[in-house]
């Protein structure tokens, strides 16, 4: 079975292969083609990892998040090792993605959709076809799927498109048992202990979301409203980058679309192709050439998709990219993972959304703040600043607000590990400390902390945001005005005698119906009025907060001098642990000395009792 596009008047004929006619990036070399071809033949033979009726519930609930009804967090190692498949790194992956997306919940009130980076991301697009590990030069390591870190097993080996097969369903079928055995049961949520976090604020933090959460349950079981079984379980979704396109194309079906389903491709024998290796798979930033094999490949599923969106992509080649993957517009069918860099988001952003908007498609917006972040410190570490991180999703969150858009999730690399791989956090993570616990095969991660906090910040920044949008709102001011704040108030008093009283009793030779209108002048200047002043000010110092992110991570650049309230809440944080100024303002890249002006008694953290 074939479906056919029309691209430019000419009728475009797809098909799980047809991706092989076209050129090609990260291009894989098999020495043994004979062996890479019976690998494929295998796997053609296996069943599933995932099934339509998974796949189109994921995309439903994308469909949601496109539309501002949901939030997505997306997370997982950047490369997945073959020995991550075992019952403790998956546990606490999962359960990092659960407390994560309780926080994520409480902070948004909205439904939380989770995809793990996990069973099926074992292969990396890489910058440079070889890498140096100990003086050598070597083959670089583009994941287990292909070849081994070890560096004597650098070859590619076809064999190991095979085990990523048996890899990706034996973690599948853990994940898909754990959830039907309770591990996500909202009745439990204190077994999703925070494994190695020992900070007491955030522990306190998480145990009142948790214990209001019980509380709530005990009251709806009370009264007997619990009785659904929904929440026993939720869904995690799997997802890897579609790179290797022999593998995909291996596991892509033609299947009988679930009942109920609208194909975005209809065909008489409501069959259509999925992609059964994973829920959901994204292309890369480095393989989403318009006439790339991998955009020909991706065109062609059912599934849900992602693309990630950087800085060299232009405003009409997004608009291009959307119209060849999905010319029916499905309502949040494509999730275009911006990952731009805290540095760029601010001139990129927008301009991408008011693209998208004006083409008519309606995606989920979903943030990384990850992958435009990546510097090597002087000593060759590759590393990633929480702030960075922070930084580049809280711009995100306002770009989208104030264009009207609205951003439906966040893509992270994270584990469940105590892992010292990107600097900053509340644990002030510096360069010096990486090489504690690095362990990751590719790009750094969020240590569970690290993560965790993310997502409390992420819950801040709504608010924040609120209260942002407020400031610059034209009718804020008519609003404040309504309320008294700008001009006075009329009021009745049956004693006034000012004339601009409009309840004033009137003299008797005045017409009952005559309403002096006052003078102009009766008004205060707006220019002088308080509130229009602050607003102003906030205004002034927006603006030159955020000339000063466009120096972050430049050289020579001394530190922000403008912070974000996330940052001074976890400088206070850092400050009420007895953290010296100096190492604090280094770890959140703050400019040497600013910290001292909070320290004046300006600003003190929450302290909640009890
Ligand atoms: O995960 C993303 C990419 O594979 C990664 O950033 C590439 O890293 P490299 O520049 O070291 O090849
Ligand atoms: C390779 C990755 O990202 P990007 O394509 O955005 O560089 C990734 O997500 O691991
Ligand atoms: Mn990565």
């Amino acid at each position: 079975m074939q479906a056919s596009q029309h691209i430019n008047g000419e009728s475009q004929d797809w098909s799980p292969t047809s991706w092989r006619s076209k050129p090609i990036k990260q291009v894989i070399t098999y020495e043994d083609q004979a062996a890479a071809n019976a690998a494929c033949k295998r796997l053609s033979a296996l069943p599933p990892i995932v099934t339509p009726t998974e796949i189109v519930r994921l995309k439903n609930s994308l469909r949601d998040a496109a539309l501002g009804k949901a939030f997505l967090l997306q997370g997982g190692d950047c490369a997945e090792l073959f020995s991550y498949c075992a019952d403790e790194p998956i546990d606490a992956k999962m359960k990092l993605l659960l407390q994560m997306s309780l926080v994520l919940i409480w902070g948004s009130n909205k439904p939380v959709i989770r995809i793990g980076r996990i069973a099926g991301q074992y292969a990396k697009p890489r910058s440079s076809p070889t890498e140096m590990l100990d003086g050598k030069e070597v083959p670089s390591f583009r994941g287990d799927i292909l070849n081994g870190y070890d560096p004597a097993h650098r070859r590619v080996d076809p064999e190991r498109l095979v085990s990523a097969y048996f890899h990706s369903a034996t973690t599948s079928n853990y994940i898909r048992a754990q959830l039907s055995s309770g591990f996500a049961d909202l009745h439990n949520p204190i077994d999703w202990e925070l494994g190695h976090v020992r900070d007491q604020e955030l522990q306190s933090k998480y145990q009142t979301i948790v214990q209001s959460i019980s509380d709530s349950l005990r009251f709806m079981n009370t009264i007997g409203a619990d009785t659904a079984g929904q929440l026993q379980t939720v869904d995690l979704f799997t997802s890897h980058e579609g790179l290797v396109l022999e593998y995909e194309q291996s596991l892509t079906r033609s299947l009988k679309h679930p009942s109920g389903h609208k194909p975005s491709q209809p065909s008489p024998d409501r069959k259509g192709w999925y992609n059964t290796s994973a829920h959901f798979i994204w292309i890369g930033d480095r393989t989403r050439q318009i006439d790339g094999g991998h955009v020909e490949y991706f065109r062609g599923i059912e599934n849900p998709i992602g693309i990630k969106v950087g800085p060299s992509m232009k405003n009409d080649e997004l608009v291009q990219l959307l119209d060849i993957v999905n010319p029916s517009k499905e309502v949040g069918k494509i999730t275009l993972i911006t990952r731009y860099g805290a540095d760029k988001v601010e001139s990129m952003l927008g301009a991408h959304i008011e693209a998208v908007k004006a083409s008519g498609h309606i995606v989920v917006w979903q943030c990384d703040p990850m992958h435009g972040n990546t510097r090597s410190t002087p000593t060759g570490i590759k590393t990633r600043s929480f702030n960075s991180i922070f930084s580049e999703l809280s711009s995100a969150l306002k770009i989208h607000k104030q264009h009207d858009s609205y951003l439906g999730g966040m893509h992270l690399e994270l584990t469940g590990d105590a892992v010292t791989e990107c600097t900053g956090g509340s644990e002030g993570l510096v360069d010096e400390d990486l090489s504690l616990n690095y362990t990751t095969y590719c790009d750094p991660r969020l240590n569970e902390k690290q993560a965790l906090e993310l997502a409390f910040l992420r819950g801040e920044l709504t608010f924040i945001a609120a209260v942002e949008l407020d400031a610059q709102d034209p009718a804020f001011a008519s609003r404040l005005s309504s309320l008294g704040a700008v001009q006075p108030n009329p009021h009745y008093s049956p004693t006034s005698t000012s004339q601009f009283d409009p309840q004033r009793p009137r003299s008797t030779n005045e017409p009952s119906d005559m309403m002096q209108a006052p003078p102009a002048s009766a008004f205060p200047d707006p220019r002088n009025n308080p509130v229009l002043q602050v607003l102003e000010a906030r205004q002034r110092i927006s603006d030159l907060a955020d000339d000063e992110m466009r120096d972050v991570g430049r050289r020579g650049f001394a530190g922000r001098t403008y912070v974000d309230a996330g940052v001074i809440t976890l400088a206070l944080m850092k400050q009420v642990r007895g953290e010296p100024e100096s190492r604090i303002e280094q770890a959140l890249g703050i400019k040497k000395g600013r910290l001292s002006v909070l320290s004046r008694g300006t600003v003190g953290p929450v302290q909640m009792e009890g």
